[in-house]
């Protein structure tokens, strides 16, 4: 079933109720004729005294009152399916972005994802708020209308039942090419968004290689692309519009000739009956045409709704975590991998068959050229990419059989880039906590951390704004911060990525102290680039092409491997 068929038919209470103000409308539209023709007929022809005529008119404002009531519940509806729906589509796209695995969720530019999100959502709103509801009205509306035609004047019903089929016809026809078209622009859109944000990202590196120009040609090329996209779209609208109108007046023009020649020629028809047939008429065409107009929007949100259909579609590489809890909050579980396998793309690197146990407390350094693969055995160690082939055990059970947040509670990663949110430095350091933490905890964690001083000299303190659109901050300082995270969030198991990036002594040796520090009490595992660094660890990895050539102390790798042998040489050499 497609996206916004499943919608509708989880709200079906909201259909029954549109359906409710539709014969309530079509009601209020029949009355509101009868009673105009009486009051017409009774003021000109019969010459009825005002004070007759009045309570008619009293009726005739109640009437208006219940047709307006009718037009706003029925419009309040739609538009309350339509945000129940653009709640259910976005909580369903970030639970997917969130449950795909790190690589699959790298796939593809970031401003197409947002465009997909923000956009394609948004879009999806006209089917809920204008086209349901209009096709709940003229599935009712023209029928009743017709039917009481029927009663007042069979030919008039004929003509009404003969040209009424030219609008849906048009309104087919033009809508099969409005789906296609739209689904062209959501596609462009997704393409100007996507290019648009990595220009955007990408601003500095684009100047210092002298390519803003081209850069600036391409997002043209890109923003052109989805201007002629939604201009087809508009040439279609217009034209629906147009033809829409034209079989309208004609339907209408056609009604009034001939309702005039029985009144004025043949006099086969009551006043009374003419008026009042004249007044339906227009209503009758006027809510086939309103459905001609949703019915183009309406197939503009099934181009959008297929963009979304097509990203939940991708599920491949997702994640499914189980239910059970890893008991002890602060003790390190036991960690086993076996014949762990793990490949980006096929033909690809591969991480191959790595099978190691890291008990509780230890102290781990994996080690390896760069390409080895060490942020991505990390980052499977993580959890954050499901291996191919193989099996993470914790504490004797499949890391996947557990819960994803039991699983998060108990590690911390210091990444290469930790990512520094758009907020105060205080909410960045207490980020992830589910429970209330005071201000003087939060400074402790920056104290052991070695931030603390350099956040005290800032102009607000904690209270400093940074991440996108605050204050920068240098790669070192956001290792400190996201250190500062895992200090007061007390891991059972530490994993950190050294940084590549050469930083001065004193950062590093500030860096090393609190790691040491954070390891005291927990499982740690390393990706050390700095050898010098590692010489304590209780176990080093070595891995070459994927591949774990050697594990031992660094004493044993010393004279067991001379690959590890030679990387300590060569930096060695370096330093000195
Ligand atoms: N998202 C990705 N998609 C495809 N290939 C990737 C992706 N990320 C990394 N790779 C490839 O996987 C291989 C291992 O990368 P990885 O980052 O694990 O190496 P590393 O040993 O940590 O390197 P370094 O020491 O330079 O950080 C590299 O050849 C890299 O090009």
């Amino acid at each position: 079933m497609n996206l916004l068929k499943e919608s509708l038919s989880q709200q079906k209470k909201s259909i029954a109720l549109l359906l409710g103000f539709a014969f309530l409308l079509a009601t209020a539209m029949i009355s509101q004729g009868a009673i105009m023709a009486t009051i017409i007929d009774g003021v000109f022809l019969r010459e009825i005294a005002f004070a007759n005529i009045f309570p008619f008119l009293l009726l005739l404002l109640g009437v208006i009152l219940i047709r307006v009531y009718s037009i706003y519940a029925s419009g309040r509806t739609g538009i309350k399916m339509a945000a129940q729906t653009k709640q259910d589509f976005r909580e369903r796209l970030l639970q997917k972005m969130a449950g795909s695995s790190l690589h699959t969720s790298l796939e593809r530019q970031s401003g197409g994802k947002v465009s997909i999100l923000m956009d394609s959502v948004d879009n999806v709103d006209h089917y809920f708020s204008q086209y349901i509801p209009h096709l709940m009205r003229t599935t009712l509306i023209p029928v009743i209308i017709l039917i009481v035609v029927f009663t007042q004047h069979i030919n008039s019903a004929l003509i009404m039942m003969f040209t009424a089929p030219f609008i849906p016809l048009f309104m087919m026809l033009v809508g099969l090419q409005t789906k296609r078209k739209s689904e062209e622009q959501f596609t462009q859109l997704e393409a100007f968004s996507g290019t648009f944000l990595d220009s955007l990202q990408g601003l500095v590196t684009l100047k210092l290689f002298g390519r803003s120009k081209q850069q600036q040609n391409r997002i043209e090329e890109s923003s052109i692309g989805f201007k002629n996209a939604t201009m087809d779209i508009l040439k279609v609208a217009f034209t629906n519009s147009f033809m829409l109108e034209i079989v309208m007046m004609l339907s209408i023009g056609i009604i009034a000739l001939e309702i005039a020649l029985q009144l004025i020629i043949y006099e086969s028809l009551t006043f009374f009956t003419a008026f009042f047939i004249l007044l339906l008429v227009p209503d009758f065409y006027l809510s086939l045409r309103d459905l001609g107009t949703a019915f183009h929007n309406g197939r503009a949100s099934m181009g959008a709704a297929k963009k979304v259909e097509e990203e939940l579609a991708n599920t491949r590489n997702n994640i499914q975590w189980g239910d059970k809890q890893i008991p002890g909050e602060k003790i390190p579980p036991q960690i086993e991998l076996s014949h762990v396998s793990f490949q980006y793309q096929p033909e690809d690197f591969a991480l191959e068959k790595i099978s190691v146990k890291i008990s509780p407390y230890e102290h781990v350094a994996i080690v390896g050229k760069s390409g080895s693969g060490k942020t991505t055995l990390l980052n499977v160690l993580a959890g954050l990419m499901k291996p191919m082939q193989g099996t993470i055990t914790i504490d004797g059970h499949n890391l996947f059989e557990y819960q994803e947040q039991s699983w998060y509670k108990h590690i911390s990663y210091i990444t290469q880039h930790p990512y520094i949110f758009s907020g105060s430095i205080g909410e960045n350091i207490s980020i992830g906590l589910t429970d209330q933490v005071s201000s003087d905890e939060v400074m402790y964690a920056a104290r052991q951390a070695g931030i603390a001083e350099k956040i005290k000299s800032l102009h607000d303190g904690y209270e400093t704004i940074v991440g996108e659109g605050g204050r920068g901050l240098s790669g070192g300082e956001k290792q400190r911060l996201s250190l500062a995270r895992a200090f007061l969030k007390k891991p059972s198991i530490i994993l950190f990525d050294e940084p590549t990036v050469g930083l001065d002594l004193q950062t590093e040796d500030i860096l090393q102290a609190s790691i040491r520090e954070l390891g005291k009490n927990a499982t740690m595992i390393t990706v050390a680039h700095r050898l010098y660094t590692i010489q304590n660890v209780d176990r080093i990895l070595l891995l070459e092409n994927g591949k774990l050539m050697a594990t031992g102390s660094h004493e044993m790798l010393m004279t067991q491997s001379p690959l590890y042998a030679d990387m300590v040489d060569a930096q060695l050499r370096r330093l000195e």
